[in-house]
């Protein structure tokens, strides 16, 4: 499994502000375009071959102008395009723009028609896109795109590619489709979510020698493993199938059935101890014949269960029936997971809302899952509302239903009602087909029947299923044709795989293994203190890369993750 072990802090414009003046005396633009000069130099199809590159008229331009220095003085043929007045470029840009002529360079208005490109670097705009690209600046980004195409080279994005909205991951106007992106100080939530994914390409992050988290608290953090693996305990032997909880999935109505058996089948296989299934069809079968592990009873009897956890709307239709049978599961006291058709009668109906909220002053947990037209549904708006600001969308559900909320598609969103969110960074498009959010569910109502806290069961299943899906592609199982059953294996898989908190980190381990031999507490601490977390099979080179050795190639085979040291500047995602 290759997923994000580790979960990184992510900011929104405003806060990378913060860190901005917080570190304002430090040379972050040298750094920054020095960074984007190693990186274009090993992406660069030919040593010393044409370089294109966008500047615009902020930062991001400057950005763009210290690394067409450091290209041009490694030999690379550099045009740089500047749209924008050269006076009335900020400060640092200036400053960047002077430097790069100085050396002999110069900047063009328009796009050289000769050259045969092997690398496009786009440094338009970064995370101060204030409207949407249009005019010049769409027809660059036109260009741009066109050209990468034509020339087959890669397009590397500056922090983030133009026009691309860094917080939200939306598109506004016209916008690089990025190859590769590195992006400066720490990750912006817009990269990872939305049309984050499809227009970043490959994503790299340099970190410029700052410790983003010592200078500002992070909007927002990508899941990781490392979030939920305090409750991947191993299986203590003395244990029985009650150890492990009573999950239920209530839904199915008249040929629906089979989400209800998808979910049911994933609860199972992410560890339930009992699996219990409430079908409203009453001409449903009695048994899954594929999963006869699987306790199929009528709705009002799985209701009467004693479960630990209860999954509902899969497959449950709108009916009067449905809509009691919510209200009932509503005022039970365990944690309730509401998806699909239980997020529909939710939004209309007021008694149901009251039920929900109901249950956040008794202190159960209710958990929403919806895609974002049932999330628009849920909030009384509409699909591209919530696709605008999907990260504001999800918390806006959190506070309003005073529930945990997941706002499923590309980087789903997890949002607490204290106003905490998680992007995920694992997924595939081949998850686009019908039934995948059904698996979801299952998943999540397993690990809640085994005493997961809300918040921990959600970061897990959504990143797991992610995992299991990729895994599943990986091994030549889609993307196109992946049916939604064919996740449940591989997320069995994912969970077993990954590593429980109490697991030795690979690196520290020897030395920690040693030193606890040892005895001697004050080793272990040292042996934990300097290595990286997580697992790494490079330490002790990764744990401080002096500029002049860090591979420049984004797959090098380096831990991917900061050390604990924060002193490493070098990651990829
Ligand atoms: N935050 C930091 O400390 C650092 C920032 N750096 C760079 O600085 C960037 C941010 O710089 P800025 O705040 O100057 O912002 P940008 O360079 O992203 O863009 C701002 C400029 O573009 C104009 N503009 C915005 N949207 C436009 C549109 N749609 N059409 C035409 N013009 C538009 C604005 O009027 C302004 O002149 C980062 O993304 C990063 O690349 C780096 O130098 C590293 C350090
Ligand atoms: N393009 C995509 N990239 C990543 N994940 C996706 C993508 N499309 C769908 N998914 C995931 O697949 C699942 C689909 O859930 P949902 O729409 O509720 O499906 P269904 O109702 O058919 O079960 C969600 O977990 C969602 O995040
Ligand atoms: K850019």
């Amino acid at each position: 499994m290759t997923t994000p072990i580790r979960s990184e802090p992510l900011y929104r414009a405003a806060d990378l502000r913060r860190i901005e003046a917080a570190a304002a005396a430090q040379p972050l633009m040298q750094r920054a375009g020095e960074a984007a000069a190693d990186l274009a130099t090993s992406l660069s199809r030919f040593e010393g071959g044409a370089v294109l590159i966008l500047a615009g008229p902020g930062n991001n331009g400057g950005d763009a102008f210290v690394a067409a220095r450091h290209l041009r003085q490694r030999g690379f043929a550099v045009s740089v395009v500047f749209l924008g007045e050269i006076s009335r470029l900020p400060e640092d840009a200036a400053a960047a723009y002077r430097d790069f002529d100085d050396d002999g360079g110069s900047a063009l208005e328009a796009i050289p028609s000769g050259p045969r490109w092997s690398l496009i670097v786009d440094g338009l705009f970064g995370i101060g896109l204030q409207r949407p690209v249009s005019g010049p600046f769409a027809a660059m980004v036109t260009a741009a795109n066109a050209l990468a195409l034509r020339h087959h080279c890669p397009l590397l994005a500056l922090d983030c590619p133009s026009g691309l909205d860094a917080d939200t991951g939306r598109r506004c106007g016209e916008t690089i489709r990025a190859s590769h992106t590195i992006t400066f100080i720490a990750g912006k939530p817009g990269l990872f979510t939305g049309d984050g994914p499809e227009y970043c390409g490959s994503i790299t992050h340099a970190a410029l020698d700052l410790h983003a988290e010592r200078l500002a608290p992070p909007s927002a953090r990508t899941i990781g493993s490392d979030l939920f693996a305090a409750w991947l305990r191993p299986r203590a032997k003395n244990t029985h199938k009650g150890s492990f909880g009573n999950a239920g999935v209530l839904g199915g109505a008249s040929s629906m059935v089979g989400a209800v058996f998808l979910a049911g089948r994933a609860a199972l296989k992410l560890g339930s101890g009992r699996v219990y299934l409430g079908l409203i069809d009453a001409r449903a079968p009695a048994l899954d014949p594929l999963q006869p592990e699987l306790m199929l009873r009528r709705p009002e009897a799985l209701l009467a269960t004693a479960l630990s956890a209860l999954a509902c709307g899969p497959g449950m239709g709108g009916s009067d029936e449905a809509c009691e049978l919510l209200l009932r599961a509503c005022a039970l006291e365990l944690p309730l997971l509401l998806d699909a058709d239980a997020l529909n009668m939710l939004a209309r109906e007021a008694r149901l809302q009251e039920a929900v909220r109901a249950r956040a002053h008794r202190g159960a947990v209710t958990l929403l899952t919806p895609h974002p037209t049932e999330a628009a549904r849920l909030l009384a708006g509409d699909t591209a509302q919530v696709q605008a600001d999907r990260a504001g969308a999800a918390l806006e559900l959190a506070s309003r239903y005073r529930a945990l909320a997941v706002l499923k598609g590309c980087g789903t969103i997890v949002a607490a009602p204290d106003g905490r969110w998680f992007v995920n960074t694992t997924g595939h498009p081949a998850l686009a087909t019908a039934g995948t959010g059904d698996v979801l569910s299952g998943m999540i109502v397993a690990l809640l029947a085994q005493g997961w806290p809300g918040l921990e069961a959600l970061l897990a299943a959504v990143h797991l299923h992610g995992a299991a899906a990729e895994e599943r592609v990986a091994s030549g199982c889609g993307p196109v044709g992946l049916t939604a059953g064919e996740i449940i294996d591989s997320a069995r898989l994912c969970l077993n795989h990954c590593p429980p908190v109490s697991q030795p980190l690979d690196c520290a381990w020897p030395l920690a293994r040693r030193a606890r031999l040892l005895r001697s507490a004050w080793l272990v601490r040292v042996a934990r203190r300097f290595a990286c977390t997580p697992p790494c099979s490079s330490w002790p080179r990764c744990s401080f890369l002096p500029r002049s050795t860090r591979p420049p190639n984004t797959s090098a085979p380096i831990s991917p993750y900061r050390c604990s040291s924060g002193r490493a500047t070098w990651c990829t995602w």
